[in-house]
């Protein structure tokens, strides 16, 4: 039996609203707990989608952040394939596309993003995806035919991670990236040349500062018409050209929104009954000293702890360092921090031949973001170095002759 009657409403159903309906409990919320979400399926992790899951090493039943019991023992409603269509504030309520109406008290914005989609002509042919769900994956899982040939259009995470997984089970792929170089919005230009050689080593082809202007074919693609005026021959078309978060229930009641819906570092709205937290919140992070909006899985858990404790009257400031993971071939990519704004970059290790190696990221004489590949010790090194804001000798974190293990000790 609840203790009390009081509603907490949770609108979405991935990471966050997983996280945050939980950390509700933690925090003894002793109401009800209902999550809304349009998915046909409890949460589950996405990461693997793009990885794991399409190569066919990771089960769908595998995916689920948690099983369905566990937020039964916990008391968690869930309602699924069902979408909050409105927000009333003055009466504290949410209209549900099956027609009810139910109040809350504390109301949490977990909404996320969705893909951006391309507006070029063909994108609706068959064979032509996008990869966000597991319905995407799955999709892209029984188009998958050996001896196909692929275009992806984007040369971003997920443009490059689903490149290295269909390399592996042999298909011929070209990366389409509109930009200079790969990985560009997040990385330095060795970084990208290196990952630039390394896919080109495994057999992609990357062809950059080139879009596509149209996918052509019948009824399924038969190729991509690039902006240099070349076809390519493809019978399957990826397209990972980013993100857009999805705030327009925050806009239709005025919260404030800002590429996110604007929180302060307690994932409050601007409605005191409301948080965000997630792909679809850009908070006020506290180390870098500016608003951000982080699209990662460890942003929306941390974020939505901070935002179960508002919900339950408890401040629990979010100042997580934002970090982010990418595993391409036998490369496990870490970074730690971001590199906004950087004035200089100094490697550890080889980025030139080897495949290891770290990209530590300064401004005005200080680390604030390290790219990390096949280096965990560094990671942790370089997590906990920016944590602190202390110092080490640029010089010695550059020296790959020094173990990470001694750094760690000199910062300690
Ligand atoms: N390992 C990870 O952290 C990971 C892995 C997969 C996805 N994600 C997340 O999923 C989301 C989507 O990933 P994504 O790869 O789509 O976004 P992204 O922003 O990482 O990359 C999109 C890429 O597409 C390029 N682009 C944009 N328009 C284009 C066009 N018309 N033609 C060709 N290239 C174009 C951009 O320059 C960019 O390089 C992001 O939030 C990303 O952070 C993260």
């Amino acid at each position: 039996m609840l203790k009390n009657t009081k509603q907490a409403i949770i609108i979405g159903g991935s990471h966050a609203a997983a996280q945050l309906s939980i950390s509700l409990r933690q925090e003894r919320w002793e109401g009800e707990i209902l999550v809304v979400s349009d998915d046909s399926q409890f949460p589950y992790h996405r990461p693997p989608l793009s990885k794991d899951y399409l190569s066919g090493d990771t089960s769908a039943e595998q995916l689920f952040i948690r099983p369905a019991s566990v937020y039964r023992d916990k008391q968690i409603e869930f309602l699924l394939n069902t979408r909050v269509e409105k927000i009333d504030r003055i009466n504290k309520s949410v209209t549900l596309s099956n027609g009810e109406a139910r109040q809350y008290d504390k109301l949490a914005l977990c909404t996320g993003a969705r893909t951006r989609q391309l507006a070029i002509p063909g994108v609706a042919l068959n064979g032509v995806h996008y990869l966000r769900d597991l319905t995407d994956a799955e999709a892209i899982k029984q188009a998958i035919q050996s001896n196909g040939k692929a275009v992806i259009i984007g040369g971003g995470y997920i443009g490059l991670e689903t490149a290295a997984l269909l390399r592996k089970i042999g298909i011929d792929v070209c990366v389409l990236e509109a930009m200079g170089r790969v990985l560009q919005r997040v990385t330095a230009e060795e970084v990208s040349a290196f990952y630039h050689r390394v896919h080109t080593e495994e057999g992609v082809e990357i062809k950059t500062g080139v879009f596509a202007t149209e996918i052509v074919g019948n009824d399924c693609v038969e190729g991509v018409v690039c902006s240099n005026g070349e076809q390519i021959d493809a019978n399957l078309v990826i397209i990972g050209v980013g993100v857009i978060p999805n705030t327009e229930l925050a806009e239709g009641i005025g919260l404030d929104v800002d590429d996110g819906v604007i929180v302060n570092e307690f994932a409050q709205t601007s409605d005191e009954h409301i948080v965000a937290s997630g792909d679809c919140a850009a908070h006020l992070n506290l180390i870098y000293g500016r608003r951000i909006r982080l699209e990662s899985v460890p942003n929306a858990i941390e974020q939505s702890k901070t935002a179960a404790a508002s919900m339950c009257d408890r401040e629990k400031v979010y100042n997580a360092l934002p970090w982010f993971w990418s595993n391409q071939y036998d490369l496990r990519l870490q970074i730690a921090g971001l590199n906004q704004g950087f004035d200089r970059v100094v490697f550890r290790g080889d980025v030139e031949s080897s495949r290891s190696f770290v990209a530590w990221y300064l401004k005005q004489g200080s680390i604030v973001a390290a790219d990390c590949v096949n280096r965990p010790a560094e990671f942790i090194l370089a997590k906990k170095l920016i944590s602190s804001e202390k110092q080490l000798p640029i010089a010695d974190l550059a020296n790959d002759s020094i173990d990470a293990k001694t750094l760690l000790l000199a910062l300690a």
